[in-house]
């Protein structure tokens, strides 16, 4: 039996960052993701593509307090104590030259991790593009919520749409601008939000275009015009996957890229030769079934660091 080959794209050292809590999502048991994708083997995985993998541990912060939304918001303050340790981990490691991956966690984090990498761009005079792998766009502000989940709002804040505290937690806002992201695989937005992503001309290619285009096309725009002084993120919200295949989320919906279309998408990230920094968020081991759901997301980080299908490369 032949087993996929291994070549890494990537020639940086890798930094785990374990960030568990789930205080912007609207079901419990996120905060258990970063020792679930460590048991089924991530960093193991990494080094088996022969990369420099270290494991930074866990970062600390609030506990999840399970109120309800004050002002549009649940969990505030505790959204922001998160962001902050995650805004810093992550700009520790771009620091040293590494590239962070961030396991959450709920999808809140992905404000303070991409915050870190803006800021990091723009004092190295580097391009950003984020890929923002989702059911979900996570567009929404307080005003137009309709759960008050900080989770649900990362991309409104990284664009200046949010609380003080949030779009300037990297001092500057708007950390980045709609145009430099691309999300891939929507296919939940609430009615607000569609408006919103209307007036700020969000890129959004949603299952409809991956059906209409097939999921080679989309990625082909998502990937266009990056050149050597682009920083690619990758934003893994695991229910970008069909639930079919990853049932470990709290807000999973049917309709999402089966196995094959998110294997190639990854392939053809890693093969763009940019990626930069990765979030890997939304991974909840207590809706899991036997860690299926970590086990599927390590089998396609290994593709987003190199790891081919191909029999000839
Ligand atoms: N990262 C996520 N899983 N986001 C889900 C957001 C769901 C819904 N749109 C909300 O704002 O409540
Ligand atoms: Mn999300």
């Amino acid at each position: 039996m032949s087993s996929p080959t291994a070549s890494p794209v990537s020639a940086l050292p890798v930094s785990l960052i374990g960030a568990p809590t789930d205080v912007g999502a609207g079901d419990r048991g996120a905060r258990l993701g970063p020792e679930a994708l460590r048991i089924a083997g991530l960093r193991e995985a990494l080094h088996g593509l022969g990369l420099d993998v270290a494991d930074r541990g866990n970062l600390d912060g609030p506990p999840n307090p399970w109120t309800g939304p004050v002002d549009g918001y649940r969990h505030l303050d505790e959204v922001i104590a998160w962001n902050r340790q995650v805004m810093n981990a992550v700009s520790a490691e771009l620091g040293l030259g590494r590239m962070p991956i961030l396991l959450g966690g709920d999808h809140c984090l992905g404000l303070g991790s991409i915050t870190a990498v803006a800021q990091h761009c723009r004092a190295h005079g580097k391009k950003l593009r984020v890929l923002w792998l989702d059911a979900h766009a996570d567009f929404n502000t307080n005003d137009i919520t309709p759960s008050g989940n900080l989770h649900g709002m990362p991309v409104a804040c990284l664009i200046g749409l949010g609380p003080r505290e949030l779009t300037h937690l990297g001092g500057e806002a708007p950390a980045m601008q709609a145009g430099q992201m691309r999300q891939i695989g929507t296919r939940s937005v609430d009615a607000g939000e569609k408006q919103l992503i209307r007036r700020h001309g969000l890129p959004v290619y949603d299952m409809r275009r991956i059906g209409d285009l097939g999921i080679k096309r989309v990625m082909e725009d998502a990937l266009a015009d990056l050149d050597e002084d682009t920083h690619l993120h990758v934003s893994f919200d695991v229910d970008f996957l069909d639930p079919s295949i990853a049932p470990g989320v709290g807000t999973g919906v049917a309709g999402g890229p089966n196995y094959r279309e998110a294997q190639l998408a990854m392939e053809m990230i890693a093969e763009s030769g940019r990626m930069g920094s990765l979030d890997i968020v939304e991974l909840n081991p207590i809706l899991d079934r036997d860690n299926a759901t970590a086990l599927i997301a390590i089998d396609l980080v290994e593709s987003l660091f190199g790891k081919s299908t191909l029999v000839r490369d």
